[in-house]
């Protein structure tokens, strides 16, 4: 299948008349296509925050920041040895600061860690300054991508698979608080998935715009 942007069928109505100026115009030029809001990936561990992410931004010509790799570079430990460490709570402390400061950046991709959304100081900022998009998985697959590592210290109890169930259930109500949802599944490769959230921020022109095919 065809990967965004590009396509002429999947350009966006009621753009006409907007204004889009320097690094944007360079940038719909580059890629054809304009991103208007940050877009903050959130969900469960394993759900694609940080893969799709990464493919995300380069698709769309913008940056991509990942407030787990941004705390882990600022304290120079993984985030298994933080939550070993310094506790939780000091982790979300941490997580809260440098996803307000992210924030702050011209529109890009941010990918946060599973917990962050769960927190009403981080949502409100989201909403303040981006958009919240859901990567929304279900179990079996979550379970599927997060088995194979133990980087994650939520899930290192003994029986991680329960662990990862119980707190999907404690969050999803949560996580459906984001403005923006894109269903995974299994088959998607993360190219796929990539067009689905794509798909997802393109059906609202004050988030992305895609550039006619002419
Ligand atoms: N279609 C897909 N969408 C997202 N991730 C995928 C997909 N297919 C395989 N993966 C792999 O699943 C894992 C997802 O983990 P990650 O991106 O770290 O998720 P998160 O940041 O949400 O915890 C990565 O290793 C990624 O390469
Ligand atoms: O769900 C969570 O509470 C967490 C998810 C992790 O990020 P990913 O969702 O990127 O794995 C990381 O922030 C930390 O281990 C806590
Ligand atoms: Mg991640």
């Amino acid at each position: 299948m065809g990967k965004f942007p590009a396509p002429a069928k999947r350009c966006r109505s009621g753009k006409a008349g907007s204004v889009v100026t320097g690094k944007a115009q360079d940038r719909r030029e580059k890629t054809g296509a304009v991103l208007h809001r940050t877009v903050v990936l959130v969900g469960m561990m394993g759900s694609g925050k940080s893969a799709i992410g990464r493919n995300l931004a380069a698709r769309l010509g913008v940056a991509f920041l990942d407030s787990d790799a941004e705390i882990e570079a600022a304290a120079n430990a993984s985030i298994a040895e933080i939550f070993a460490r310094d506790g939780e709570a000091f982790f979300r402390d941490r997580e809260a600061e440098v996803i307000a400061r992210l924030l702050k950046s011209e529109p890009c991709i941010l990918s946060t860690g599973g917990g962050a959304f769960l927190a009403e100081r981080n949502r409100r900022a989201i909403a303040q300054h981006g958009v919240a998009l859901w990567l929304d998985a279900d179990l079996d697959l979550l379970w599927d991508r997060v088995r194979h590592k133990d980087t994650r210290p939520l899930l290192r109890t003994p029986d991680p698979r329960g662990t990862l169930a119980r707190i999907f259930e404690d969050r999803a109500p949560i996580y459906a608080k984001a403005g923006l949802r894109t269903k995974a599944e299994p088959e998607y490769s993360i190219d796929d998935m990539t067009d689905r959230v794509i798909e997802t921020l393109a059906a609202d022109p004050r988030i992305l715009e895609l550039a006619d095919d002419d």
